[in-house]
């Protein structure tokens, strides 16, 4: 079982070095990105997601949308337990797994056995599961002996590869990703692709936010659109996308 439920959900980011006098002019709310206001303390704060109530469950495949700033991130974030809400509950059951900043984690002094390992590890994989799959992602890679080499003698495009085949080694009952990822030269590319698809396709929940609509409309059962840290509007692809892409946003 894998569910999501979001209760009244508010994320604030604490903004340490901007003064509140200077806000009291920005009347106008700008564009894009959340709302900058001050909390109880005065300090400045940006509201980057406000009261969102949302209920995911298993089946679900969840297009996030919204023009730049809007909160897509944030949410991405709040979901794979980054953030925890400023206020409002979030209940996420089910294992977890982010394809967001796949290089992070990454050291360049480390070789290619050793950095499996330490991402491995920050992505939350316990040792006996980051060493059954360490053959395997030493093939997937096709690094051969370059794996006992440190990173900063590898191509990005074999950095990319080693980071892809790290983050994937996992099949969670949650996805979460910031776009489709297509890594490597156009021979890997397929195989990635292939990986890509099955551990979609494993996942009882996949989140996925994006600007493209093709990926919505091949990928996703449900969309939120997001502006200004709220939920503007809720629903199938097909009534909420054609609202969204023609906007003009
Ligand atoms: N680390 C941070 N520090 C301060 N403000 C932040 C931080 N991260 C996000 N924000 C603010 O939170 C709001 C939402 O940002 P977020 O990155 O979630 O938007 P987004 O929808 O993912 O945008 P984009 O499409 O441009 O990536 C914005 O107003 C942004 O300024």
């Amino acid at each position: 079982m894998a569910s999501i439920t979001l209760n009244n959900a508010t994320v604030d980011i604490p903004i340490y070095n901007a003064s509140t006098r200077s806000l009291k002019t920005t009347i106008i709310k700008a564009a894009t990105g959340g709302i900058i206001a001050s909390d109880n303390k005065g300090r400045v704060i940006i509201r980057a997601l406000d009261s969102i109530n949302l209920s995911l469950r298993s089946g679900d495949r969840v297009g996030i949308i919204g023009h730049n700033g809007a909160g897509k991130s944030t949410m991405l974030r709040l979901l794979s337990r980054i953030y925890t809400p400023t206020s409002g509950t979030a209940e996420i059951i089910g294992s977890i797994g982010t394809l967001l900043d796949i290089g992070i984690g990454i050291d360049p002094e480390s070789t290619g056995m050793e950095n499996i390992q330490l991402r491995g590890t920050l992505l939350g994989i316990s040792d006996e599961e980051i060493k059954a799959h360490t053959e395997e992602i030493i093939e997937f890679s096709d690094l051969g002996d370059f794996i006992h080499m440190p990173l900063r003698t590898y191509s990005t495009g074999m950095q990319l590869r080693l980071a892809f085949a790290i983050s994937t080694m996992v099949r969670p009952d949650i996805l979460i990703m910031d776009e489709w990822m297509s890594v490597g030269d156009e021979g890997f590319k397929h195989k990635a692709k292939e990986r890509m698809n099955a551990m979609v396709g494993s996942s009882k929940i996949l989140i996925v936010a994006t600007h493209s609509a093709e990926l919505i409309q091949t990928q996703c059962n449900k969309v939120i659109w997001l502006e200004h840290g709220k939920i503007k509007m809720e629903g199938s692809p097909e009534d909420i996308a054609p609202l969204y892409f023609n906007s003009g946003l």
